[in-house]
């Protein structure tokens, strides 16, 4: 990273998919440490700016990565300087074992981070056998980000972690995330804010293909009247216990509040 700048910055990010002008204008920069959340009701261009950060799909505009320019680069070039992409349906590979599983993700040449994989997630090291496909929601999404952890990455991106699981798995996702940030930043999509309240240092709101909120993550979590006009939440804070239910085609908080430090 250069000396006191972003880790990732992206600059005018502009992306067309079948004629329809998805991202008209991403910009946002996330420092070196914490977790960045990308926010927005669904359909907002979350998915597609990670996409365009990867250069998985086409885009104008410009990307940097740890002081450089990475826009012109393909994509296995880009995560070979250091991004680690879990993407939102996971990746696992349903019939290898555990072990195949993190294996087949070892990026050469570099360090290979099995001590942490299994420290930070002891039940990944305990399964090692066991197909994936076998394994529950929430440990084929821990296995997902210790397969991205495994390589020495400078960034993580996970998207939607919590998708489709149940409320009890979605707390055991939020620690992994958590157990995952303190070793790498991550940018982390995400709809559940209970989750986003709990790891989140900062927001980035996106609306309509553009970035609409930057800050810190409290600051807007805590202010209900935004949370309503930028995401469709009633309620910000729910009560232990209780659920939140929300528009479908907006962002869901459900009953966790942030943790006692
Ligand atoms: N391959 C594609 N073909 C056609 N339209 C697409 C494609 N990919 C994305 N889109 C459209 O682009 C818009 C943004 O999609 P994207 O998946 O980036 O949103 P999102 O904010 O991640 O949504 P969600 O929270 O539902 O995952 C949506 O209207 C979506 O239908």
């Amino acid at each position: 990273m250069s000396a006191g700048g972003p880790l990732l910055d992206a600059a005018d990010l502009q992306v067309w998919i079948e004629g329809s002008h998805i991202l008209q204008g991403v910009s946002f920069s996330m420092p070196g440490r914490g977790v960045t959340a990308l926010l927005g009701r669904n359909g907002v261009g979350k998915t597609t700016t990670v996409k365009a950060l990867l250069g998985l799909v086409p885009r104008t505009g410009r990307v940097d990565f740890d002081g450089a320019d990475i826009t012109a680069h393909p994509t296995h070039a880009i995560v070979a300087r250091g991004i680690g992409y879990v993407p939102e349906d996971r990746g696992v590979f349903s019939a290898l074992t555990v072990a195949e599983n993190l294996r087949i993700a070892e990026r050469r040449p570099g360090r290979h981070r099995y001590d942490l994989v299994h420290e930070l997630f002891p039940e990944i090291g305990k399964r090692a056998d066991q197909p994936a496909g076998t394994l529950s929601g929430g440990q084929q999404q821990m296995l997902a980000i210790g397969r991205a952890l495994l390589n020495d990455n400078k960034l993580l991106i996970v998207d939607e972690p919590t998708k489709g699981l149940a409320p009890r798995v979605v707390r055991e996702v939020a620690d992994a995330v958590a157990r995952a940030a303190k070793q790498v930043p991550v940018l982390l999509v995400e709809q559940n804010l209970s989750l986003v309240r709990r790891v989140a240092d900062r927001t980035v709101v996106l609306d309509a293909g553009r970035v609409v909120h930057t800050g810190p993550a409290l600051e807007l979590l805590d202010d209900a009247d935004r949370v309503r006009e930028l995401l469709g939440v009633a309620r910000t804070a729910a009560g232990p216990g209780g659920t939140d239910s929300a528009p479908s085609t907006s962002t869901a908080e459900t009953a966790e509040g942030r943790r006692p430090a």
